[in-house]
């Protein structure tokens, strides 16, 4: 069963419960052309409601990075529409986009990219910086309690662990209220404690923060911290799985390769 939590989104409390934080409808994304032509997604539709933390799974080549890619406004798509709120991505000219990816959109990667010279509350509130804007100090306070950094803000990355600095990147993201966080494998590079760490901290910032959050991943125990888990293979989607645990999801993607194998 899936709950939502949609009250406590900051930015979203006019919002009716359930309503799309981001939607994809009849999505396509095709590479190349003639014999190199990649269809990488193919008629995907798909909301991703707001407060759920969502994970997209499927085999490799199956179109994970692409969807994230097209929703988030870092790719173009070939055709359909994708939807960030009620803003149409994919008639928005490289400017606007930039402005929505740096207004709207959170973003938290495998690799932390943090800043080396920073500390960790400077990197924290770079973003913030960068686009002239002020950290709501409360938020920031919250955000920062959340991530469990209140003890480590004055330092640099290198005197962090992995887990810490990718909670620094979680922060990092969360720090301005972002509608939606696109995750890319967020804890690809961390062991298997740090990795839940992040992963708990990602969902209590759902949980108790309201934050909407959408995370690509290989790893069914990432996924199983997702309210729901969407499935592409073949560039569709093909199975949509409310409230997982890491053995349901091991047995749909072992299902899904037999089928990816076999077709
Ligand atoms: N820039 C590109 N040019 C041509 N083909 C591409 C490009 N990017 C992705 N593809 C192809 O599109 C398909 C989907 O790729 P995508 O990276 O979205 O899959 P994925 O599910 O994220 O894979 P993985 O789990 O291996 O990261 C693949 O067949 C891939 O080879």
């Amino acid at each position: 069963m899936t709950t939502t939590y949609t009250s406590r989104v900051p930015d979203a409390a006019s919002a009716p419960a359930g309503v799309a934080a981001a939607r994809a409808t009849d999505l396509s994304k095709v590479y190349g052309q003639g014999e190199t032509k990649v269809v990488a997604l193919d008629r995907v539709s798909v909301d991703f409601r707001r407060a759920e933390f969502t994970a997209i799974m499927g085999p490799s080549g199956s179109g994970k990075s692409t969807l994230m890619h097209c929703m988030a406004g870092l790719d173009s798509v070939s055709s359909g529409s994708a939807l960030i709120g009620d803003t149409e991505l994919t008639t928005l000219k490289d400017k606007k986009l930039t402005k929505l990816r740096r207004d709207r959109i959170g973003f938290i990667f495998q690799a932390y990219n943090l800043l080396p010279t920073l500390n960790a509350l400077e990197n924290i509130t770079l973003p913030l910086d960068i686009a002239g804007r002020k950290a709501d100090k409360a938020w920031l306070d919250r955000v920062i309690e959340t991530v469990g950094l209140s003890g480590r803000l004055n330092h640099r990355p290198s005197q962090l662990s992995g887990g810490q600095q990718q909670r620094v990147a979680v922060a990092r993201a969360l720090a301005s209220r972002p509608e939606i966080i696109f995750g890319d494998e967020p804890t690809g590079n961390l062991d298997s404690r740090a990795g839940a760490e992040v992963l708990g901290f990602l969902r209590n910032s759902v949980r108790e923060l309201g934050q909407t959050i959408v995370m690509v991943t290989h790893d069914p125990v990432a996924a199983s911290y997702a309210d729901r888990v969407v499935f592409l293979a073949d560039g569709r989607i093909v199975d949509d799985m409310f409230g997982p645990t890491a053995e349901s999801v091991l047995e749909h993607m072992k299902s899904l390769d037999a089928r990816v194998r076999t077709s």
